[in-house]
């Protein structure tokens, strides 16, 4: 048995087990049903979800699946598993993988390294989120405490922090948008993940910045710890700047809204529909908070989004693909867990 002291465990969002109607309709329901991401009382929670949205969403979201669907299943838990095996190869330390909805499950993950690695000393959690959000981050890193507590394992459990300013992070994200700025192109769209207007004001701990000016996310503050938007705005001004893209050529917009409340604007589909008409012809599409390709990158940006701009009058549309197993960003996660 090999001596390892240190463990990491990749955590993302998890996603259906299958494309069938029935595994998808699972999957919502445990996603959806998680306080942290609709935030509503129980009650109001599972009438929205069950009677609601997961029924007319379910078959949607399935055929929308199978237009990305790999033979080895979904893009987002194979790339999540690439990542694993190509940090494997960068350190020596134990590497697992665990999905916030579905599985392999944190305790399965824990299990795992305690079986396998009994002289472990720590694990890092590490949340592949640059951006703090309740919905993605912050429910991440609880559920994997929760199934730390309950486990009794004998190493401690660290967690690595939002990292959307990180030079680490920056740099290799530039590194994988680099070469595609190459391209004739007219801009490049920086499109975030959308969340409620209501996460940002229930995370602002002063309870009096966020969302209460238009320049609220430029204004200091402690409210920023929790502050997804301001982070993201953050991402964008500094790959902007380490990439040398001017003024003009650059945009940020937020896409995959869900229901009918107010989410962070300006919204990506939108903007691919009017871009056009104001003289973007020529577009390139990146996806920050996504650390893997996924549902919302692949099928939303690359087939929708694409077909939308082109319909709108675009001519060009690219979309950039997330670090993935790029060979900075394993780099950069190998040495930040050493
Ligand atoms: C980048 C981080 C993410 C945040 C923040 C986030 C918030 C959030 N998401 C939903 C609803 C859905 N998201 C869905 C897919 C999805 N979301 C993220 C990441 C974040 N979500 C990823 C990586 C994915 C892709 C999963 C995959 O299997 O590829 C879905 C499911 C698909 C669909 O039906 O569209 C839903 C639903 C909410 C409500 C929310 C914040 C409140
Ligand atoms: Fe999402
Ligand atoms: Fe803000």
């Amino acid at each position: 048995m090999q001596s390892v002291k240190r463990g990491v465990v990749l955590m993302n969002l998890g996603s259906p087990d299958s494309t069938e109607v029935k595994d998808v309709r699972k999957y919502l329901n445990e996603f959806l049903m998680d306080k942290r991401v609709i935030e509503s009382p129980y009650l109001l929670r599972l009438f929205l979800v069950k009677a609601i949205i997961t029924p007319f969403r379910a078959s949607q979201s399935a055929e929308a699946y199978k237009s990305i669907w790999t033979k080895d299943g979904s893009p987002l838990i194979v790339l999540t598993n690439q990542l694993q095996s190509a940090l494997k190869e960068e350190t020596n330390d134990a590497v697992a993988v665990a999905m916030r909805y579905g599985t392999p499950s944190p305790k399965q993950a824990f299990e795992e390294l305690a079986k396998k690695y009994p002289d472990l000393e720590e694990v890092i959690v590490f949340p592949l989120y640059p951006h703090y959000a309740m919905s993605s981050y912050e429910t991440a890193v609880l559920y994997a405490q929760e199934a730390y507590k309950k486990g009794g394992y004998r190493f401690k459990l660290t967690t690595i922090e939002p990292f959307y300013n990180e030079d680490w992070y920056i740099n290799a994200l530039a590194d994988s948008i680099k070469p595609y700025l190459q391209e004739d192109y007219d801009q490049i769209l920086f499109s975030y993940h959308s969340i409620p207007e209501k996460h940002i004001e229930l995370g602002d701990v002063t309870g009096k910045h966020c969302l209460k000016a238009d320049n609220c996310c430029s204004v200091d503050s402690v409210a920023h710890a929790k502050c997804y938007r301001h982070q993201c705005f953050v991402t964008t001004k500094l790959v902007v700047e380490k990439l040398g893209i001017p003024e003009g050529k650059y945009a940020q917009s937020f896409q995959s809204r869900l229901g009918r409340a107010e989410w962070l604007k300006p919204y990506t589909a939108k903007r691919l529909e009017e871009l056009p008409g104001e003289g973007v012809k020529k577009i390139l599409v990146v996806c920050p908070a996504f650390v893997s390709d996924c549902l919302e990158t692949l099928e939303e940006m690359g087939i929708e989004g694409k077909e939308s701009f082109l319909h709108s009058g675009g001519t060009s549309f690219t979309l950039i693909p997330c670090m993935n197993v790029h060979p900075s960003w394993v780099k950069a996660v190998a040495n930040i867990v050493s």
